[in-house]
């Protein structure tokens, strides 16, 4: 079966402020398949964020372009976008963009909407992986009745509830303590090592190196290649 690939060919991207033009990403080059955990290291503000929403097709480059299977993201109109994201290729985010007067269930529900599974099947799929992700007694709570790493919890739970083929995920352990990131990397892992998805983080330094295939570091707007010996040198 042809694996699915996300690729970022010569991505620049920059912010206007009054007449300065700030540069954040000066020239990404990156490719991603399922079965690979590429993750992107970064000091705060080096643009780790503006890189993922690029390529989930949140946000347009300036120039270059992201392919997903082959097809360019700019090309694709905004309902196209939104339904890869909701089933295709998934995004994590840092704030975890959850819909406030919806519970739990519902804000995971959302991605399977257009999904032809029964409503039984969707259920089912939501339960367990609330469960897995120990947030089943909290269903019928909204956001802000949830603590910061629950609402982490529940948007990586709308991410996998979708089984996407390729998994942005922007500080996925960033407001956990160690215990609940070590399950939620294994959640974030487990479709990767099935060779089901590719898994692109984002990281302050909080994400084990070793499991990724490749690791960079995001500095000065391009992607810099952080050798293995260094990566677990630097995580001992
Ligand atoms: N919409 C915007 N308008 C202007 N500048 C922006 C915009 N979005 C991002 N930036 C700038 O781009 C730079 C990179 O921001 P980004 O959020 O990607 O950083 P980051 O590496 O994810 O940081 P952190 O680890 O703190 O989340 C920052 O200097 C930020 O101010």
């Amino acid at each position: 079966m042809k694996k699915s690939s996300l690729e970022a060919i010569h991505l620049r991207r920059s912010f206007r402020k009054g007449v300065q033009s700030i540069p954040v990403l000066q020239d990404i080059n990156l490719r991603v398949e399922p079965g690979e955990v590429v993750v992107i290291r970064g000091k705060s503000g080096a643009g780790k964020s503006v890189l993922l929403w690029i390529l989930s097709g949140l946000d347009n480059p300036d120039s270059g372009k992201v392919l997903f299977d082959g097809r360019e993201l700019n090309t694709l109109g905004n309902s196209q976008r939104s339904e890869l994201r909701r089933s295709r290729l998934g995004i994590i985010f840092q704030n975890f963009n959850l819909i406030g007067s919806w519970n739990t269930y519902e804000n995971v529900a959302i991605v399977l909407r257009n999904s032809a599974l029964s409503p039984l099947e969707k259920s089912e799929r939501i339960h367990r992986i609330l469960a897995d992700l120990g947030l089943s007694d909290r269903l019928q709570n909204l956001p802000a009745e949830l603590s910061i790493g629950q609402q982490q919890r529940v948007a990586i739970a709308r991410t996998l509830a979708a089984k996407p083929e390729i998994i942005l995920a922007d500080e996925p352990t960033g407001d956990v303590d160690p215990e609940t990131g070590a399950e939620i990397i294994e959640m974030l892992l487990s479709p990767v090592k099935a060779g089901k998805a590719g898994l692109v983080v984002a990281t302050h330094g909080n994400f084990p190196l070793a499991v990724a295939t490749r690791v960079y570091t995001l500095s000065d707007g391009v992607l810099i290649p952080f050798e293995p010996s260094t990566a677990s040198a630097a995580q001992s």
